[in-house]
């Protein structure tokens, strides 16, 4: 089959509307090449990119990249992404130069045309993430490498909710934990989880892609023994006791489920909740100390945070 390459020059600030337009024109995914990301200052070395080469870059501005297949339709489609962009200047989108070029590449060109994008990355003291094609060799002994195919369910691992999620589970984990992973996506906080000494992790998610998504990649970090995989909504239903639940999902789907992870986790147990956005996290620690919970720590990156609480009560008396 014959791919076409659409290639959208445009602004940061236009990244996420186009991308959401590219999604609905039928492309699968779409690669973002952003400047900003080779000269990115972190607050710590985590988080770390290994190997992008400024080649692959632009100047300025930032290149949004998608593949669609060459059909009869294609002219059409991409009239209707144009547009569909152009429209975007009525809600004061800055578009920037707005200059979309279309060429066509052949499967074996996309196939691998994303890839060089993903790297493996220091995730905290102990985690590094590689995708699946690379060939990661450990700095140290102790290091825990998850490998992952970014072409499934939610993303990378390196979303800075996901990231803080991770180096909570290396610094709250005790080896021999039950654990719970509520929104398993990709499942990448489960085979940390597993990896770095839980007894057993149950990974629940309400889409089935990624639980199948997550099943595969749990194969591949052959941690199929210790993690079982299910479609669940939230913790409805479920029984634990757990002395560790973690959940990247966004706030207000967190609010939901704080009265079930209270009665789910055993006393002491911890709850890693991330996912959040600056505005609603008094929203969320409210919500735990009114379930009985007690604020450890709060960890911010970027825009975004994560709590970690502990269960005061002894829910199983009440
Ligand atoms: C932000 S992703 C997090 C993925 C992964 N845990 C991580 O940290 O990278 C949130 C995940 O929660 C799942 N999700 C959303 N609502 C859910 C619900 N009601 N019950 C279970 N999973 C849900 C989504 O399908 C998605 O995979």
């Amino acid at each position: 089959m014959k791919w076409s390459e659409i290639s959208i020059h445009t602004t940061q600030e236009a990244v996420e509307p186009i991308s959401n337009i590219l999604h609905e024109a039928g492309a699968s995914g779409v690669v973002i090449e952003d400047p900003e990301d080779l000269i990115k200052e972190r607050t710590s070395v985590f988080g770390e990119i290994y190997q992008l080469d400024p080649n692959d870059y632009p100047e300025e501005g930032v290149l949004i990249k998608a593949y669609l297949p060459v059909t009869s339709f294609l002219g059409e489609t991409v009239d209707e992404v144009k547009e569909a962009i152009n429209n975007l200047m009525t809600y004061d989108i800055d578009l920037g130069h707005n200059h979309v070029t279309i060429s066509e590449v052949n499967e074996e060109e996309w196939a691998t045309a994303w890839k060089k994008y993903y790297k493996p990355v220091k995730i905290s003291e102990k985690i590094t993430i590689t995708p699946t094609w690379e060939d990661y060799q450990p700095v140290s002994s102790d290091e825990v490498i998850i490998e992952l195919d970014p072409g499934m369910a939610f993303g990378t691992g390196t979303h800075p909710t996901t990231v803080m999620c991770l180096q909570a589970i290396e610094k709250y984990l005790n080896p021999g934990d039950e654990v719970i992973d509520v929104g398993t996506g990709s499942g990448v906080l489960s085979i940390a989880a597993a990896h770095l000494g839980a007894k057993h992790v149950q990974a629940f998610d309400l889409d089935e892609v990624a639980v199948s998504s997550a099943n595969i990649n749990v194969k591949l970090n052959k941690a199929a023994e210790k993690i079982t995989v299910k479609q669940n909504n939230l913790l409805n239903g479920i029984e634990g006791p757990a002395d560790l639940i973690v959940g990247n999902l966004l706030a207000d789907i967190i609010l939901r489920f704080v009265p079930d992870a209270a009665r789910v986790l055993k006393q002491d147990g911890l709850f890693i909740t991330s996912g959040i956005i600056q505005g609603k996290k008094n929203e969320v620690k409210e919500e735990l100390k009114q379930n009985g919970f007690t604020i450890v720590e709060v960890l911010e990156m970027e825009d975004w945070v994560a709590i970690i609480a502990r269960n005061l009560s002894d829910s199983k008396e009440v």
